[in-house]
């Protein structure tokens, strides 16, 4: 396994990886994302990463998870479109049980990793690694990915992935052959081929429940709006989610700036991502 130096990704890396559209684009050329996330037990995680989708700017938000869900996703956002038809990513898994998985969601889920798209797979879809077929970055926290190498019968205990997030990241992309965001106080971005990058959160208000289905909804967007890079190198994947965790983590910093340094919310942290896009558009 290699195991070469974390560099911090910094704003002109970022902005060097977002594109603005330009007067040859529609909302397909731009870019579809695919969601399957939420569940009648989290329909928030559902409403909170096509929120954040929306916010970065991509063509368009297919919605086509549990049914129990639609409703609040369209109640809060009612640009999402909620009919099954073409998409250039997916973002699968936020607010949902893998233990719970009715047929029809397991093989929509399935018809998504087989599709060669650009995948993003957080929370419960995240036991389904392995069986993508495109571009992958998995988007666990500590306990998640603890849980996916018990799993696979890999080592790694919470508190040694606590200890030595660098380390357990680069592992499990190795051990996983899969890009690896793993989310934390600073989150790490890795991947088989010797990426590794970190981006130190920019305020610890960000440790709140929804700011991780709301990075999923970033990393989602960027990834649909840059098909075409993805198709000419995978590797792309890991660059994107790590502009997507800056964008985030600035997002959060702007959020509470708006209030004095006080506490953001996850939605607070969605609807700051333009301004932090037209930021980084701008440099
Ligand atoms: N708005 C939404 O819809 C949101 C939806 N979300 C969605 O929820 C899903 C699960 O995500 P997660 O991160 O909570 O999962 P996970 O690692 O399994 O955590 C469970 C572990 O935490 C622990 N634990 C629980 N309570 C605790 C306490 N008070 N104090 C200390 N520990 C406590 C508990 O430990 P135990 O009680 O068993 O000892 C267990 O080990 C996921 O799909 C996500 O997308 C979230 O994004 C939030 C917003
Ligand atoms: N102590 C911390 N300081 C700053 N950011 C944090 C801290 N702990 C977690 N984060 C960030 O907060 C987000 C939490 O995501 P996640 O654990 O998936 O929450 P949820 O499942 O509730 O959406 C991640 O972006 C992570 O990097």
């Amino acid at each position: 396994m290699t195991t070469g130096a974390w560099r911090e990704w910094t704003a002109e890396d970022a902005s060097a990886w977002l594109t603005a559209p330009t007067a040859d684009d529609d909302k397909y050329r731009r870019g579809v994302l695919g969601v399957i996330t939420g569940s009648p037990d989290f329909p928030g995680a559902a409403v909170l990463g096509v929120e954040a989708a929306h916010r970065t700017g991509v063509g368009m938000v297919r919605f086509t998870g549990p049914r129990a869900v639609r409703q609040a996703v369209l109640a809060a956002r009612p640009e999402t479109v909620a009919v099954p038809g073409r998409v250039q990513a997916w973002l699968l898994g936020s607010g949902m049980d893998a233990d719970r998985r009715s047929f029809v969601l397991a093989g929509d889920l399935q018809h998504a990793l087989a599709s060669g798209e650009p995948i993003v797979l957080d929370a419960g879809g995240l036991d389904l690694v392995g069986s993508h077929s495109g571009p992958t970055v998995i988007t666990p926290h500590a306990r998640e990915l603890a849980r996916l190498l018990a799993d696979r019968d890999i080592d790694g205990s919470v508190e040694q992935i606590e200890d030595d997030p660098a380390g357990s990241a680069a592992r499990a992309a190795h051990e996983l052959q899969v890009a690896v965001l793993l989310k934390g106080a600073v989150t790490h971005v890795c991947d088989p081929d010797g990426t590794r990058l970190t981006v130190t959160e920019s305020t610890h208000w960000l440790a709140s429940a929804g700011t991780g289905d709301v990075l999923g909804g970033i990393i989602g967007a960027l990834a649909a709006t840059h098909h075409e890079r993805l198709a000419a190198d995978a590797t792309a994947i890991t660059h994107l989610a790590a502009t997507a965790a800056f964008i985030h983590s600035e997002a959060a910093r702007r959020a509470s700036d708006a209030w004095d340094g006080g506490p953001v919310t996850a939605m607070d942290v969605a609807g700051a991502v333009p301004r932090v896009i037209g930021g980084l558009l701008g440099r």
